[in-house]
């Protein structure tokens, strides 16, 4: 068995290597202490790392790597470097020479790139204590990103030759002085509109690209499932990319090995397993990187978007294993679109709008602040900021409600209910405007945001008229609570769904809440005791 001393992550996309001739299609990195290249066999059935070392007869040890590219790069193209890898070595520091070579058939032919050259101090750099608070899984201090936009290709090459000298670029700041911390075994989401910094962000956590002011500490072994398939090579098989991507972790392979089984089962993909990923569907593509994710025993993972691919029942079994993760102390990070996800698994949630972290909280308040957020056209930061998250109503104003009430079967106000017994709601609302298909609607919500039930007069048979300035629509829906006992919260609102479409009138948000006490126990969010029946024979 090896001993490993150190694992090395080196990345930087602002110095991305540059193709500067030719059509080059593989990246070498050369790993020496004393500064003469390394050369070593090219292995043409495992095309895409290839690992050497040796000691040489001064008694250095000497690595290689070499990564081939899954398309060609252009002159002015450039490649992200990224690179992780257990580093078999006593010695206190290395040198890396990065470069871009064209492979041809049986050998490399031209180089054709800046050629990149960095010293790395294994001892001071690497091998580190941990700093952070030992509850505290991840920190961010004052992070921002900084991509250069290159309006053509040869503006890149133009910059690069007079050696930056001439700006061919503009400055694109997609993420702003981002600061905030997730405890150990938080699930923590993150929400924002499209473009607005999250994959950015996460990719920054998940250490596949780097912050251009900042800092950030992670707590352990991160894990991610960023886009779909990325970090799989499409030519080769599950199985292979399995491998490839625990090399990545920082696993050895031994040890992957050993879980290769129980990662196969896990992603349920049968004869793909050892099939090239790029014959997979995007949904096969998911089971692989989550089974993945889930098996390097990883202390923070981190998730964007990927699980809405899955089918339901692979989502189910992945929602379980956040569960079990949970359980077990560990950390998520979560970004999703998918708004009831966010209720219903994340403890805290940050909203990032045009790369500020705006607002963060609870989920129920941060999710339904977001609502409203997207349905505001022209966001004015600086008002969002000052809204009181518990009296959030939007709408587009073409009617108001000013008086509701709940009352019970003897039509009595109150907020206390049976299980079983009937729930009246009672809304008014002043029209000022035309309302062509007015639609009354309720949700009902538990005290985490998870939304139990929702229903409208529509749904209910209701025929609607169109109302005009002046009316005021008076409406009562009915529902019995086969609620279990609890507290939950009520959403009350009005649309106009003329045309196919639902055109929010007026919504408050959680405006009033209920305590539903039941004389039969049972354990969930129903309470479907009231019509059930049991046997138990003993035979
Ligand atoms: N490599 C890059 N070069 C230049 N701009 C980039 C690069 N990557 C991302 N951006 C820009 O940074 C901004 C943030 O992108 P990012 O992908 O982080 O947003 P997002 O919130 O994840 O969006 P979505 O919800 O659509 O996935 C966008 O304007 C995007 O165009």
């Amino acid at each position: 068995m090896n001993q490993y001393d150190a694992q090395i992550k080196l990345m930087d996309d602002q110095v991305a290597l540059l193709a500067t001739q030719g059509q080059m299609n593989s990246v070498g990195l050369f790993i020496t202490n004393i500064g003469s290249e390394v050369w070593y066999a090219y292995d043409r059935e495992n095309p895409i790392l290839v690992g050497y070392h040796y000691n040489d007869d001064q008694g250095v040890l000497r690595e290689g790597l070499r990564t081939k590219l899954p398309y060609n790069l252009a002159p002015g193209d450039s490649v992200l470097l990224k690179c992780s890898f257990i580093l078999e070595t006593k010695a206190k520091d290395v040198i890396l020479h990065w470069d871009l070579v064209h492979e041809n058939k049986s050998w490399f032919e031209a180089y054709g790139s800046t050629i990149l050259t960095v010293s790395v101090n294994l001892s001071d750099k690497f091998i580190q204590g941990n700093v952070l608070h030992e509850d505290t899984a991840i920190i961010c201090e004052n992070i921002s990103k900084r991509f250069k936009m290159y309006p053509k290709n040869s503006s890149k090459i133009k910059e690069f030759l007079s050696l930056g000298i001439k700006k061919g670029h503009q400055d694109f700041w997609a993420l702003k002085n981002l600061s905030f911390e997730v405890k150990k075994g938080e699930t923590y989401g993150i929400v924002g509109f499209n473009g607005s910094g999250k994959s950015t962000l996460l990719s920054i956590l998940a250490q596949t690209k780097q912050p251009t002011q900042g800092q950030f500490e992670v707590n352990g072994r991160i894990a991610a499932l960023l886009e779909l398939g990325a970090g799989f090579h499409p030519e080769l098989t599950g199985r292979q990319n399995v491998m490839y991507n625990s090399y990545l972790y920082g696993i050895p392979s031994y040890e992957i090995e050993d879980k290769m089984e129980d990662i196969k089962e896990f992603a349920s993909i049968g004869d793909f397993f050892d099939k090239p990923v790029k014959s997979y569907s995007s949904g096969m593509y998911v089971r692989l990187a989550f089974a993945l994710a889930i098996h390097v025993d990883p202390d923070v993972l981190i998730i964007d978007e990927a699980l809405a691919v899955g089918d339901e029942v692979f989502q189910r079994k992945c929602y379980s294993k956040f569960e079990e993760f949970k359980a077990l102390g560990k950390t998520i990070i979560l970004v999703t679109h998918d708004l009831n996800a966010v209720r219903a698994l994340c403890d805290r949630v940050a909203i990032i709008y045009d790369g500020n972290l705006i607002f963060e909280g609870n989920s129920n308040d941060v999710v339904n602040y977001y609502q409203k957020m997207s349905l505001t056209a022209n966001l004015q930061m600086s008002d969002q900021l000052t809204t009181e998250v518990n009296e959030i109503r939007y709408g587009n104003g073409k009617a108001r409600i000013v008086e509701y009430k709940l009352t019970d079967e003897l039509k009595n106000e109150s907020t206390v209910f049976k299980t079983g017994e009937k729930i009246n709601i009672h809304l008014k609302a002043e029209v000022s405007d035309t309302i062509n298909v007015p639609v009354v609607g309720v949700i009902i919500k538990t005290i985490n945001g998870i939304e139990v039930f929702g229903t409208n007069t529509k749904i209910l048979g209701c025929e609607s008229t169109t109302v005009v300035k002046g009316n005021m629509i008076c409406s009562e829906i009915s529902l019995p609570m086969y609620l279990n006992e609890g507290t939950y919260f009520l959403t009350l609102g009005i649309t106009d769904q003329s045309n196919g479409e639902t055109v929010t009138v007026d919504r408050m948000i959680d405006v009033t809440f209920i305590r539903v006490v039941s004389e039969t126990k049972s354990i969930g969010l129903v309470n479907l005791n009231l019509g059930g029946e049991a046997k138990i024979d003993v035979k």
